[in-house]
């Protein structure tokens, strides 16, 4: 029912994902790593995670607060610190989204508390 999808929290949580995908402007996060091209990922991540991943979460209602948003988004980030090498274009871009993304997950965590 519309009253489901229009709450201040849903809105919140959906306006802060969208906010976190602008800032992948390279847009190396958008799909879950394709593990057939990258054979050897998962000697390397346990748990993958990717945005469209998170989409389909927030829209199953999986994330209650800004703080579990922020835990897959921290893992995301971590995954691809972990499996790219510090001398590589995606290690860089991961390095950047973590700082871009924290200030858009801290603005996110000051207006939910005004939204209670
Ligand atoms: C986010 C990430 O690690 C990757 C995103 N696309 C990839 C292609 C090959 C290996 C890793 C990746």
């Amino acid at each position: 029912a519309l009253e489901l999808k229009l709450t201040p929290a849903l809105v919140l949580l959906r306006s802060t994902l969208e906010q976190l995908q602008e800032k992948d402007t390279a847009k190396i996060f958008s799909q879950p790593v394709n593990q057939s091209e990258v054979p050897d990922y998962l000697e390397f991540v346990s748990q993958p995670m990717d945005f469209s991943m998170m989409v389909t979460k927030l829209e199953g209602h999986a994330y209650c607060s800004i703080a579990d948003l922020e835990k897959d988004f921290n893992l995301m980030i971590s995954n691809c610190l972990k499996y790219n090498s510090k001398d590589t274009m995606f290690h860089k871009i991961a390095l950047q989204l973590k700082e871009v993304g924290g200030a858009v997950l801290r603005h996110a965590h000051r207006q939910s508390q005004s939204i209670g």
